[in-house]
């Protein structure tokens, strides 16, 4: 409550400053119709007023799966935004934020960052943003990620749908190992721990939207293009199923993509 007052006032305070250098002066009136329209400008700027919630992709997987590369194609080709919870964090790492030195301990050791701080990196690049459609990929990681985000976003709190590209270990190993990005992760020990905590601590998580009738299991071993093309129909029948009726196509697209998989 506090911090929202306080945000108003430097609000005001900044709206009044811009607006001595830009108005000549004017009647009561005139003045206090400019700073409103100010103040929602300036609100705007930062954060994207939406008329409807948008639309959110979790991409989910272990190390390694090819999340990255096939998030690059659905950009491409479906103009989604692409907000990596790894980048966002190694992005805190180089700008020497306050919770760089402990973001980098964490990524190093394979363990998994204080979610408050995932999220709230994940939530001002959605509220920034006039996409309405986005991929958070590499969240959520934990159960504790996914309650957090529920609790702290207040629109579009729920993924629409949840993509799991699964992909065996020793496949996943192979690529991360020959990565090549220079990344302090990328080595066999911090790979074992992250495996291990995949298997402990997302796999639930990717249980949860199973259960929920929202996730689409990937096959993620073949070429970039052959998993693309598995990825495409997803997005492609989602399309067409919304035109049709919007509050039926997740569930119905689940149903259709699992089924023409098993077939
Ligand atoms: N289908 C694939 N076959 C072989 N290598 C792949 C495939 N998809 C991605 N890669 C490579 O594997 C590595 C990990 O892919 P990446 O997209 O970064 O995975 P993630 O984001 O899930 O960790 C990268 O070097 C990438 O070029
Ligand atoms: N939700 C998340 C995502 C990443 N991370 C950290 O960032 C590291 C790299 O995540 P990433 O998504 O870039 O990794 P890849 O799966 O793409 O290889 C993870 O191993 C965690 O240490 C986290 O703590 N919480
Ligand atoms: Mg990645």
């Amino acid at each position: 409550m506090w911090r929202r007052v306080a945000r108003l006032s430097s609000l005001i305070r900044s709206s009044k400053a811009s607006l001595s250098n830009q108005i000549p002066p004017a009647n009561g009136l005139q003045i206090l119709e400019a700073f409103s329209t100010e103040i929602q400008k300036s609100a705007k700027g930062r954060n994207h007023h939406r008329e409807k919630p948008p639309f959110i992709t979790f991409v989910l997987g272990g190390p390694g799966s090819g999340k990255g590369t096939q998030c690059l194609k659905i950009v491409e080709t479906f103009g989604f935004s692409h907000l990596s919870a790894g980048d966002l964090l190694r992005k805190e790492i180089s700008s020497n934020s306050e919770n760089g030195a402990m973001i980098l301990e964490t990524i190093k050791e394979g363990n998994i960052v204080p979610s408050e701080l995932t999220v709230k990196l994940i939530q001002r690049e959605v509220e920034s943003s006039e996409n309405d459609k986005f991929l958070i990929d590499g969240f959520p990681r934990t159960e504790e990620n996914r309650r957090t985000y529920e609790r702290v976003v207040s629109v579009g709190a729920e993924p629409n749908i949840v993509l799991f590209f699964d992909c065996p270990e020793e496949e996943m190993v192979k690529r991360v190992l020959s990565r090549n990005q220079g990344r302090v992760d990328d080595n066999i020990d911090t790979v074992k721990k992250r495996l291990e905590n995949f298997n402990a601590l997302n796999l639930p998580v990717i249980n949860y939207y199973s259960e929920k009738g929202k996730l689409y299991k990937i096959p993620a071993v073949g070429t970039e293009d052959e998993i693309f093309s598995r990825v495409r129909k997803i997005f492609t029948s989602l399309e067409v199923l919304s035109m049709l009726s919007p509050q039926f196509s997740i569930p119905i697209g689940v149903i259709w993509f699992t089924l023409t998989n098993l077939l």
